[in-house]
């Protein structure tokens, strides 16, 4: 299922060159939104949107919560594009598919992808409702070998060992912080640890202490891999999980997590996410000088 047959950059640069068709958006920016928070993309201006089904190339969402359409528009003088919904690897996606996105919007001209998500707390001081940083991650199927680099290296991309120290950009990472002071709830957000799991299911017990033990913040089933092809190509990287429970880590505690309480905690605070997002957006320099005029 997860085989290891990479995406080529001719497949990429097709899809990127039918959405260039499609559209006169040249998006800067690019916005993963995770578990019942695409409302994101709803904020943007001059929306030019397509379904997944309708890109070629592109794979479908088959997860709640996730919408399965890209908007390209326009946010605080940026141009953005927004995936509503993302691929997981439960899905049975290969972790090129998964990926394909971000390398898709790499040829498109992007230079930063802020990626969102919904992850339960493993840390004692990280709240259901509190909105963390994140500072690094734990890909633990990267570290068995489950990595969407995998394969012969597509060098029109990026390196074959490339570094992944610092994949998570310090300024942004500062900036979305002095925001959040601004804001009013920086008593919401603090930088941590994600750590990305395979899933479906949520962690046993068992699984959870070792999470604990091993100074993970935040666990959930995405993102690291869409980081790792993002940094492979030189993107810059910007990522926010939003807490929505935490993971039980007693054979005391009764709670018990769920697919639609993730949902409905998330969004409980989609609009602090979005507004968090948008003045980041607002905020942040941007190197390359591709905007678009005239959008359809
Ligand atoms: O896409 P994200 O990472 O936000 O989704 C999380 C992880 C699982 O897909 C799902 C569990 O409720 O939410
Ligand atoms: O507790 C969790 N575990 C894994 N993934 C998640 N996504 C939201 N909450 C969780």
């Amino acid at each position: 299922m997860h085989s290891k047959k990479q995406i080529s950059h001719d497949e990429c640069q097709e899809t990127a060159d039918w959405l260039m068709s499609q559209t006169k958006h040249r998006p800067q920016v690019a916005i993963i939104c995770g578990s019942g928070l695409g409302m994101l993309a709803d904020t943007l201006k001059c929306q030019v949107s397509f379904a997944y089904s309708d890109i070629p190339g592109f794979p479908q969402s088959t997860v709640q919560g996730h919408a399965g359409r890209l908007v390209f528009g326009e946010l605080k003088e940026k141009t953005c594009v927004c995936m509503q919904g993302r691929f997981h690897m439960y899905e049975g996606h290969s972790l090129s598919k998964t990926t394909f996105p971000v390398r898709v919007f790499k040829l498109l001209g992007v230079e930063t992808l802020i990626v969102t998500n919904a992850a339960g707390s493993l840390a004692d001081d990280l709240q259901p409702g509190d909105i963390m940083i994140i500072k690094d991650h734990v890909n633990f199927p990267g570290l068995v070998g489950l990595n969407p680099l995998s394969g012969p290296n597509n060098d029109e991309f990026g390196p074959r060992f490339p570094a992944m120290s610092g994949c998570y950009d310090k300024g942004l990472r500062c900036l979305a912080m002095e925001i959040a002071k601004q804001q009013g709830i920086a008593s919401l957000m603090q930088e941590g640890v994600y750590a990305m799991v395979g899933g479906p299911n949520f962690e046993t017990i068992a699984e959870a202490k070792l999470l604990y033990r091993l100074g993970v913040d935040a666990v959930g089933m995405s993102t690291a891999p869409e980081v790792v092809v993002a940094a492979h190509c030189g993107l810059r990287v910007f990522g926010l999980s939003l807490i929505t429970n935490k993971v039980v880590k007693s054979y005391e505690d009764s709670d018990s997590v769920s697919h639609e309480g993730v949902l409905s905690a998330s969004q409980l605070r989609s609009h602090t996410v979005q507004q968090l997002v948008i003045d980041l957006i607002g905020r942040m320099e941007i190197n390359n000088s591709k905007t678009t005029n005239n959008a359809v």
